[in-house]
């Protein structure tokens, strides 16, 4: 098969792209009133108004044919079918499975997966009541107040942020943790401020094999046993999320305590597995099952609306048209919203791990990008730090914005002045600010002419910057699941689209073999070395200091 940048579809979109380039937004708000309402699309309880973008309806077109070209309907088919889509581990992908509410079957090789998703989910939902009602305690018999969870990646990011965004929620009496970094510095504070009778430790690791949270875990265990607890207490404070059960009971964990997983989940797309106990004992189990049932109402949308009206496969063909006919090398997370100020760095696993690939699905190199930078941080604080970049800086960095309309809080104007500095800057960006506007402004200040003409130049604002709209009505489970699914899917778009496989990981991996090379000649200090010059001298520094 030929790559995707030597297709027709490719050609008329780098011609149009090549058109538009000389429009400005502002002239494209100026020839069509209706402008907004053709380029707002609506599903689950989100709005999607992507009319800042740099598009006409011939280009929104060409990318539709550009998605069907790539069989985009067709590889989403498969995916949802259970066909082994992650090729080069010979896996299916079926983190929707994990939210399928619809009572269908769900094959793979033959065998239905639907009775062990909900039997793990039954067993979620027993534990988190019953430590809620304090049926489960501790081995001094006392109920837990406390839930460490230890993980790391995709065993880490999705339970804390959703945690993290859905706080309103949470329920009173128990308050959940996350261990991530090996850095002791990290599972020291946490563990400095615990009650050894009052807490519980989960361990998450979808392999059973990674280095940060094995080690953290250890340390748990033997603070455990350091402060009171014996081997037999451990039943009661330590359980464990992994689709490796074998390493999990060598490792010590009661086999009750085993909340297992599959390797169709990849670890990015777990938090709807049994990954997302955390979230269940932050929030309580109705909530989480809100969570999921947000992300199924996506699924169904994703499965069911036409392309034009598709919210994954809008967002993934605005990706596409800045990242491979514009040259964006970045794209913003900016959500209006403090609970959810976590989101950027969760959408930066689910991106750039799925899609930072360079060898499509049928083994050819690419010639094209896959994927933008992933960055972001909440609104406004942004606004008083690198926005000043995205504005007048001469990189092109799309963005998404996000805001619920309703917020948990009523404190005064709080919230219409996040929302009015969330819409004037999608509105400063795409209408940015001429020479002589920024001229007419300075006209009072009785500046002589040259000192004007050359005052007025850096206040110039080019504008034409693209940014995407999202609101919520308010950011409850059911909004957030379908939030997160439907990110899932744009990723999952535009791997299907660049002819990638989104749901390996190789990149990751020689950097841990590295790593445990290295480690050995830190432990012991006279072993040779035989790394490059840089790197032997970086293991002598650390042999000296320690
Ligand atoms: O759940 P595990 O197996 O500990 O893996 C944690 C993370 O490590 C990675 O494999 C890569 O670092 C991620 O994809 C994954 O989320």
């Amino acid at each position: 098969m030929s790559l995707v940048s030597d297709t027709p579809a490719w050609q008329t979109l780098t011609d149009l792209a090549n058109t538009l380039s000389s429009t400005h937004m502002r002239e494209l708000f100026a020839q069509d009133a209706q402008r907004a309402e053709k380029f707002t699309a609506q599903a689950c309880g989100i709005t999607l108004d992507y009319a800042k973008n740099r598009i006409t309806q011939d280009v929104m077109q060409a990318l539709v044919a550009l998605a069907n070209q790539q069989q985009v309907t067709s590889k989403r088919d498969a995916m949802f079918g259970g066909a082994i889509i992650n090729n080069t581990e010979q896996r299916a992908v079926l983190h929707t499975a994990l939210r399928n509410f619809s009572g269908k079957p769900v094959m793979v090789d033959g065998v239905d997966v639907m009775p062990d998703v909900l039997a793990t989910q039954e067993k979620m939902r027993q534990l988190v009541n019953k430590i809620h009602s304090g049926e489960h305690k501790g081995y001094t018999g006392k109920a837990i107040t406390d839930v460490v969870s230890i993980g790391i990646g995709g065993s880490f990011l999705g339970p804390k942020i959703m945690t993290e965004a859905l706080k309103p929620y949470w329920y009173k009496g128990i308050k959940v943790h996350f261990v991530a970094n090996v850095d002791g510095c990290h599972i020291a504070d946490v563990l400095a401020e615990r009650d050894i009778e009052t807490t519980l430790f989960l361990m998450s690791s979808k392999s059973f094999t990674t280095q940060e949270t094995l080690q953290n875990t250890l340390t748990a265990k033997d603070w455990f046993l350091q402060h009171g607890g014996s081997q037999t207490d451990i039943a009661l404070h330590f359980m464990a999320i992994s689709s490796n059960i074998k390493a999990a009971t060598d490792f010590g964990i009661a086999e009750e305590n085993i909340f297992p997983m599959w390797d169709w989940v990849g670890g990015r797309y777990s938090l709807w597995s049994a990954i997302g106990l955390p979230i269940a004992l932050a929030l309580g189990y109705e909530h989480y099952r809100a969570l999921l049932d947000g992300a199924f109402a996506m699924d169904e949308h994703f499965q069911q609306a036409p392309l034009e009206q598709n919210l994954p496969v809008i967002m993934a063909l605005l990706g596409v048209w800045y990242v491979n006919f514009f040259g964006a090398q970045s794209h913003v997370l900016l959500p209006y919203y403090h609970y959810l100020r976590g989101f950027p760095a969760y959408i930066q696993q689910l991106d750039m791990e799925s899609n930072g690939k360079s060898v499509t699905t049928d083994n050819q190199t690419v010639d094209y990008a896959t994927g933008p930078v992933i960055w972001g941080s909440e609104g406004t604080n942004g606004q008083h730090s690198f926005h000043q970049l995205i504005h007048q800086g001469q990189v092109l960095i799309p963005a998404d914005f996000m805001l619920p309309l309703r917020v948990p809080h009523n404190i005064g104007p709080h919230h219409a002045m996040l929302a009015s500095n969330c819409f004037a800057q999608t509105q400063a960006l795409m209408q940015g600010k001429t020479f002589d506007e920024a001229k007419a402004e300075l006209a009072t200040k009785g500046l002589d002419t040259a000192e004007l003409d050359a005052l007025a130049r850096h206040k110039v604002m080019p504008g034409n910057k693209p940014s995407n709209t999202l609101l919520f009505e308010q950011l409850d489970p059911k909004t957030l699941g379908a939030l997160v699914a439907l990110y899932e899917h744009k990723v999952f778009v535009q791997g299907a689209i660049w002819g990638v496989n989104s749901f390996d990981q190789w990149g990751v991996e020689l950097g841990k073999v590295m790593g445990n090379e290295i480690l050995d000649k830190l432990e012991n200090a006279t072993a040779p070395l035989s790394f490059d010059s840089s790197t032997n001298q970086l293991v002598e520094r650390f042999r000296a200091a320690n």
